[in-house]
């Protein structure tokens, strides 16, 4: 039994019981998501709801090709909605826009420009009124945060994929938004820089105090990162299955999250409910 983290129970839910809505960053409400296909339409999402709050580090699992993605890109704006609707802070989000920043599996960075140039581009966007002095300041202040302070001129083409993915998460971070949506970061990087890469989420996360939502398909990710856990019911018409509350006290170490009574029986929660 670990002395660093309270034992509490673990309390999952089916209801999406709703919370007070001053709590509430993001709502989404009957949600449905029509794919044309040749075969047919393809009714991918179907009256999913789900509230997010304030402050709150959600992670989403489900089986592959459920629908997740699809999700998250509505979230993004960047995905039309078929059903229902989706509010940023009570508000119907209309498309796209700097309130929400997102980071994928892959970067995307433009490969012929520096670091400090990729970030900039979406700082200069959001922030025009900013001094040239200023958005630079702001670019830098993220891509050191991110462990890349030697590297502001180095051209994106040159970094590894850790380092394009620490630009990735500067970029998201330095637009200042108000929900980061993550479509599985860590996919594509070995476990040593995985880990890496979630103590420096974690940690700009905890300062900045935005909300974030991230798909992994790692079950162990999940939990360490998480408040909740949403799990999605297979395709199609894939809606929230459960919600599992992660009770441990931040900031976390891995080492005592591992040894805590109650990280085995999250996981199996986790594991059974992906099984069956
Ligand atoms: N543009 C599209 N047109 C038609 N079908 C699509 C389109 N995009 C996704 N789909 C289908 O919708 C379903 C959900 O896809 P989505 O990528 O959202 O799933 P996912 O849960 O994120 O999968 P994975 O875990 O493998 O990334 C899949 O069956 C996919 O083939």
């Amino acid at each position: 039994m670990s002395t660093i983290l309270e034992n509490k129970t673990t309390k999952s839910h089916t209801d999406n019981g709703l919370f007070p809505s001053n709590d509430v960053m993001l709502d989404l409400k009957k949600l449905k998501k029509v794919y044309p296909t040749p075969k047919g339409d393809y009714v991918v999402l179907e009256d999913l709801n789900l509230q997010i709050k304030k402050e709150e580090f959600v992670t989403i699992i489900g089986h592959s090709g459920c629908g997740k993605t699809t999700m998250l890109s509505m979230i993004a704006g960047l995905n039309p909605i078929s059903g229902g609707n989706i509010s940023v802070l009570g508000k119907y989000i209309k498309g796209p826009g700097p309130d929400r920043g997102v980071i994928f599996q892959a970067p995307s960075l433009m490969p012929w420009m520096t670091s400090l140039q990729n970030v900039l581009l979406g700082v200069n966007k959001v922030f025009p009124h900013a001094t040239k002095g200023e958005r630079h300041d702001i670019a830098k202040y993220y891509l050191q945060k991110v462990g890349l302070e030697g590297a502001f001129i180095k051209k994106a083409s040159e970094l590894s994929q850790g380092m394009q993915q620490r630009v990735g998460i500067a970029r998201a971070f330095a637009i200042k938004p108000k929900v980061l949506l993550l479509d599985e970061p860590f996919g594509m990087l070995d476990s040593l820089t995985r880990g890496e890469l979630q103590d420096i989420l974690i940690e700009i996360w905890n300062k900045e105090k935005i909300t974030a939502v991230m798909i992994t398909h790692d079950v162990d990710e999940a939990i360490f990162l998480a408040d909740r856990v949403v799990m999605m019911t297979s395709g199609p018409k894939a809606k929230i299955g459960d919600i599992l509350n992660i009770d441990f006290e931040r900031p976390r170490t891995r080492k005592a999250v591992l040894e805590h009574d109650d990280y085995y029986k999250y996981r199996k929660h986790l594991i059974d409910f992906l099984e069956h």
